[in-house]
Parts: structure tokens; sequence; C-alpha cells
């Protein structure tokens, strides 16, 4: 088994100096605990910035010291910190996916820089990659390097997870580098995000911007499949709940209760950002204040803001408008022994925060977005006695598991004010329940499941990846097929039309048959070994004008017409038709409500296209008329298909896997080939002998024993039969 690296724009490291020279401890940060089983173990590590810039001279002894951590380091300059991390990543990437695009400075020159320290972390980690490793990336500073590393090592094991929110499509467009963003991001085999939102939102622009293939949760990209999910990151729960009884902690604990006795305590601990909802939630506050005077006095709201890239215009400007509010707000309502807000612009360690979340009687977490937000998780695993409330903004991932919490729109200060009054005055066995239920989850789902789960998924995508592969008609397999068909002497070769010999239009008329196609087909019937048939769900007046001419069998409608070659069409005798006045008018119905959709009757069935429907639209309407049609279709008979761009009701006595057995009983093939790109072409491979091949065009599940990739590839295998 290779060995794991994991990659993250920081290294999980602390730096000290002591007599002028640097010491690094491993930091135990939420990811860092988490990924500690995997990247302190065997061979496993972990490359990224040791988040300072280090003089040329002192790379060598750093890379030292990192490596008895397992901690490999990228080193970044100044211009890289300016442009990739502060420009590029801070400046656009992070304000669009937090839903505030107006504060993004689309600069070129950012750009430039973020492709390069992208290529930067390539270049030291295929200095380790080998063969049968994995790699698992982290976040949005490292958006290209899935691509990056796919070029040179196109088998390798990539993860990629996003721990900010990906936003709707309509605002990721707005970044003009958005097509290379997403190609970078496909290079990994899994991607995951905190929610189920941001996956619904990352599909819908991969597939908006890119044209991609996606099967439920599984991207297409070129001959690989993508697994995108939503993997909900945990915390250390039991680190937690256990720092509760730690000397330190219980210190703490003692001191702020004895400074803070008879107040009770709002707690709130954010990074210093934008995104957090620090201005917002203290106009709440100041708001609580002002319409609750009996509450003077008795609550006080303890406030950490951590410094955060302070280099940044928008962070400088957030930091001098929260010092404003909470002067303003100190200086208005303070008393001569109190202050409303207990106001700390700094960092602390674990066992502090642990003290605080002990002691706070409400936990305050109002962001305008976060990916996750940890802080809260936090807070719930160090409730040991049940007690505390959570106030939870709905736009944290975190609200997503967290459904006991009081959950607010941050927006809504009025809704935030009455949300501390109901905290304040929440009946205590309500309370017990409400922490009991989220405590449940933050056990459960912690971070070293998160991790496992993770790893696991990872796998099973690969072994997807390998079965899809097993599949394809290679070299060795079209040999095969060809030294079979050669040594045969009566063949029938099944075709289906749409899909698999010409590729489709947006108006079904134009997929006429090209010269090409003609010239292909004569050669196949010119030879009266085979037996050429083409088996499709078209009309068979469409199939008479292009075909009729041609020394083909040709079945229409899935098998309610047939013609052998010069002789007339036939029809199936004895099918009803009195359900296809309801289903037209209800077909009609979504058409009136769905521009680009249409109607299309043939003699045994009714087919509502949706190929030229604003995307996304098509198939949600697709859903709502199956669901509709279900009643007509059961009681009548009917078949209810769901195929490429269509939704088709026909006749359940009419279909092409009977159409396929009757051609079938009617000779002694020595060689049968069948190929078919569709749903309706399933019935095809299912009625076949075992020793026929059978090949579906597009890799997806099939009952087909091999797949091709498009119709191109289709009529390369017919011309490389024909040939001598
Ligand atoms: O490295 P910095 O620029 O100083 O920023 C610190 C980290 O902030 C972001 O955290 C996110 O990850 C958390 C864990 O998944 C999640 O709970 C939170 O909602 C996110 O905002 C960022 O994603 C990291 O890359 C930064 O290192
Ligand atoms: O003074 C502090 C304040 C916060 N944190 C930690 O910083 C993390 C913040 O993570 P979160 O997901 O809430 O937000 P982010 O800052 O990653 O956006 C949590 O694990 C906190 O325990 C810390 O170590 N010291």
């Amino acid at each position: 088994m290779g060995k794991t690296i994991i990659v993250s724009n920081r290294l999980p490291v602390k730096i000290t100096q002591e007599n002028n020279e640097l010491l690094f401890n491993s930091s135990e940060g939420g990811l860092a605990t988490g990924l500690g089983s995997i990247y302190k173990e065997n061979n496993n590590i972990w490359i990224g910035w040791p988040g300072m810039i280090i003089g040329e001279e002192e790379e060598k002894d750093v890379t030292e010291k990192l490596k008895d951590l397992n901690l490999i380091p990228v080193f970044l300059e100044e211009n890289d910190i300016k442009h990739y991390y502060e420009g590029f990543s801070n400046e656009i990437l992070w304000p669009v996916f937090h839903y505030i695009s107006t504060y993004a400075r689309f600069d070129p020159d950012n750009w430039e820089s973020y492709k390069e320290v992208n290529e930067k972390f390539a270049t030291v980690i295929l200095s380790y990659l080998e063969p049968g490793d994995t790699l698992w990336i982290h976040d949005y500073q490292l958006l290209l390097l899935p691509g990056i590393i796919r070029k040179q090592f196109p088998d390798i094991s990539i993860a990629f997870f996003q721990h900010i929110p990906f936003p709707s499509q309509e605002l990721f467009r707005l970044i003009p580098w958005r097509k290379e963003l997403l190609r970078g991001m496909l290079g990994a085999d899994l991607i995951g995000f905190h929610t189920f939102d941001d996956v619904r939102h990352f599909i819908s622009a991969a597939t908006h911007l890119l044209d991609l293939h996606v099967d439920g949760n599984m991207i297409r990209s070129g001959d690989r499949a993508i697994g995108v999910e939503p993997f909900p990151m945990g915390i250390d729960a039991q680190k937690f709940s256990d720092l509760s009884n730690d000397e330190t902690v219980i210190e703490h604990i003692k001191s702020l209760k004895e400074h803070y006795k008879n107040q009770k305590i709002f707690l709130s601990i954010d990074r210093l950002d934008y995104s957090k909802g620090i201005i917002q939630r203290l106009e709440a506050f100041e708001l609580f204040l002002q319409e609750n005077p009996d509450y003077h006095e008795k609550v006080v709201l303890f406030m950490i803001v951590v410094p955060s890239r302070d280099n940044v215009a928008e962070y400088q400007r957030l930091k001098n408008e929260i010092d404003r509010i909470v002067g303003n707000i100190n200086s208005h309502y303070r008393k001569l022994e109190w202050y409303p807000i207990a106001y700390f612009y700094q960092s602390y360690p674990v066992e502090f925060l642990s003290a605080l979340y002990n002691i706070a009687d409400v936990c305050l977490i109002t962001p305008m977005r976060d990916g996750m937000n940890l802080v809260c998780k936090e807070y719930v695993a160090s409730r040991n006695d049940n007690t505390g409330v959570l106030i939870l903004s709905e736009m944290a991932g975190a609200s997503k598991e967290l459904i006991d919490a009081i959950i607010v729109n941050p927006n809504n200060i009025h809704k935030v004010k009455n949300a501390l009054i109901e905290a304040l005055n929440m009946p205590e066995e309500e309370m017990r329940e409400r922490m009991i239920a989220m405590r449940q989850m933050v056990f459960k789902y912690n971070i070293y499941h998160w991790v496992k789960i993770y790893m696991q998924r990872l796998k099973d995508i690969k072994s997807t990846q390998l079965s899809m592969k097993a599949g394809r008609v290679k070299d060795s397999i079209r040999d095969q097929i060809k030294e079979k068909f050669n040594a045969s002497k009566n063949r029938l070769i099944l075709l289906d039309y749409d899909g698999t010999l010409v590729g489709f239009k947006t108006q079904i008329d134009l997929a006429s048959p090209d010269d090409d196609l003609y010239d292909l087909l004569d050669r196949f019937t010119f030879d009266k070994r085979n037996h050429t048939a083409l088996i499709s769900g078209r009309k068979y007046e469409t199939l008479e004008k292009w075909f009729g001419h041609k020394a083909l069998d040709l079945i229409a409608e899935h098998g309610a017409w047939r013609k052998k070659a010069g002789s007339p069409w036939k029809q199936k005798a004895d099918l009803s038709m009195s359900w296809k006045e309801e289903v037209h008018l209800l077909m009609d119905a979504f058409c009136d409500r769905t521009p680009g959709a249409f109607v299309e009757e043939k003699s045994y069935s009714l087919v509502w296209h949706y190929r030229k429907v604003q995307k996304g639209l098509g198939s949600l309407r697709a859903n709502e008329l199956m669901d509709n049609l279900r009643y007509i279709t059961a009681t009548h008979g009917l078949q209810l298909l769901n195929g490429d761009k269509v939704v088709e009701v026909k006749n359940s006595e009419v279909n092409k896997g009977k159409a396929t057995s009757s051609i079938i009983n009617k000779s002694d093939y020595d060689f049968i080939l069948a190929i078919g790109d569709d749903y309706t072409d399933e019935d095809i491979f299912k009625a076949l002998p075992e020793n026929a091949f059978s090949i579906k065009v597009g890799n997806h599940i099939s009952a087909a024993r091999y797949f091709l990739e498009d119709f191109h590839e289709v009529r390369n295998l017919l011309q490389y039969l024909l040939q001598p």
C-alpha cells in the first residue's frame, strides 16, 4: 500500500522563536487533530506553507526541523503571499464563495500568481509522490492542484475537500477564470464539501460551464467518474469533553466564574472576518440592551476576535468598525463595575477556550456564511452536564446538523435579539433535550469518523473507476471481436440509431444520416454474411425516409413497426391506443409551462422532449411529469421510460427486447453484435445470448458487456471490422 500525502495551504505547525532560533511544534487545530492519525504514521506526510516567510539561508534548517514532524514545507515569497494568498485566495475566492462578490477585485496579476503557486505546490508534491500513493488536497487556495497532478499521474488517487462554501453557479461564474478553476478541481476523484447545498452548487456550475455529463452525484470527465459528496467535518468531541476536567481548565473556570458571578455569559468566538457576521451580532446585542434595561449588569457578551488576514483592506476596515461599535456600546451602557462587552482581539490556547465553553450560558454563532464553523461544535462537546444554549446562524454549514440549536437568520437582528431573550429564559428541560440531541450528533460524526468515511469513499470510487475501465473496448477486445467476426458466416449486427450512429441534435429531424454513415452501412449490407438491422425508437416514417432504400432491416418505434429489407412495413397487431389522448393532454400542459419542450407522437407511443429546455429545469419538469404519469401508466399497463432528455410513454407490449428476441429466433447466428446508448437499448442487451458482443455507448451502469465513449468510436469499430 502506498503512502498518504495531505496537502493544504498552511502546515499544522506553531512557530516560536527562542534565542534567535525558530522552533516548530505541531498545532492541534481541528483538521490537524483528525488527520494526525494519518500524517503522523508510516511514511505519510503533510505538505504546505509553514506560515511565515523564511529566508533562503534558513530553508534547509527549517526543512530538517519540519521533517521530524512529518511535515514538508512549500516556501512562499512575499510576492506569493501578496498575490496568491491575500490577492487571489482572500480577495477573490473568499468573498465570492461567501456570497459577497462586491468585495472581490478580479486582478489578473493575482490569477498569474495563483497559478504559479499551485505549480510550486505541485513541484514539491511530485518530488514525493509515487504510483499507489493517495493525495488529499485541502481547500480553496489549491483549486488547480488536483488537475496539475492528474496530468502527471493519470491513475493516482486524489481526494479534494473544500472547507468553505461553494456558491450558486450564478455567483461562481462571475470569476473570469471559472472554467480553469473547475477543471483543476475535477482532477480529483472525490470532491467533498461540508453541505449538500455546496454539492448541488458545484455540480450545477460544472454542468453549466463545462457541459459535463452527470449521473446523480457522479460527474464524468473524460473517462473518469468523479464523486461529489457532502462530508460535514466534525471535531474531536471527546477531547473537548475531557478538557473540562483538565487542571488548567478548572483553574480558568474558577477565576472566570468569580469574575462574572451574577452575570449570564453570551460567548462569541471568531476569526476576524466579514463572513462571520460580527457587526450584525453587535447590532443585535445593542438592540437587546436598548430594549431590555432589566438585563443591564446581568449579562455580558464575551467576544473573542482572532486576528486574521490583516493585510487585506476589507479585514482592516472590519477591525476598525468592530473597535468603533464596541467602544460606542460600552461607553453608552457601561456602569462603574460593568461593561456589557468583554472584547478581546487575540488568539487563545484551547484550555482557555474550553473554560469559556464551560461557563458560557449561551454560545452565539451568527455568521453571514460559514463553510462549517467548528466553534459551535466545540461548545456543544464541552457541555458535559447537558446545559447551555446554542444560537446558530442558518448560514453556517453546522446548522444543517445542529438543528436543535435556536436557528436564526443573522440579517434579522430583531430575531437574533429575540433569540437572546429566548435563550436566557429557556426552560431547563427543553435546554437539556436540545443539548443532548446536539451532543449525540457531535460525538457520532466526529473528526475521526469524517476521515474514515472520506478515505473509504475514495477507495470505493477508485474501484468503480477500475471496473469501468475493464469494460472499455480497448485494442485487445476490439481484436477479439474482429477475430470472431472474421471466423463467422451468419452474423447479426443490431444497431440503435440516435446517440449510437449519430450524435444528438437539439432538433430531432436534424440528426439525419451523413454520407459516411450510408457508406459504412452499405459496406455491411453488401456482404451477405451480415444481417444488419437498425433498431430504433424513431417513427417508421423517418426510418423509411432515411433508410427505406437501403438493404437494411428496419425496426421502428421500439418494435411496433418492422420492415425486412426490400419488403413493406408491418405493424404489430392489436395494440390499444385508448390512453393516448389523456397522456397527450398532460404532456401538452407540461410544454405550456416549459419553454423548449415539445411532444412527439408515434403510432404506439408519445414522447416528451426536453433537450432544448434550460438546463436543470428540463429534468425538474421531467420528474414532475413522470410523477403525474405514474397513475395513468399503471392503470393502462403502459411503460414509462426516462430516456436521454426524453420521457416516453408506450405500450408495454412493444420493446426492443421483444423485437431482438424475434430476430434472433429466426436464424442460427454464429456472431451477434449489438450497440446502443440509451435506456431502451438495455432491453436489447438483456435479450442477447451470453456469447453475443453487447456494447453500450457512454460509460453508465448497463447490462452490456463493454462500452464505447461516443458514436465516433462506434463508427471506428465498425470500420475496423470491415477491414480485410
Ligand atoms: O489560513 P487562514 O487564511 O488564516 O484562515 C484560517 C482557515 O480559515 C478557513 O476555515 C474554514 O475551515 C473550517 C474547518 O473546515 C470551517 O469550519 C470554516 O467554516 C471555514 O471557514 C479556511 O477554509 C482555511 O483554509 C483557513 O486555513
Ligand atoms: O482564540 C482562539 C479562537 C479560536 N480557535 C480555534 O479556531 C477554530 C476556528 O474554526 P472555525 O471552523 O469555527 O472557523 P474558521 O476560523 O476556520 O473560519 C476552532 O477550532 C477554535 O477552537 C483557537 O484555537 N483560538
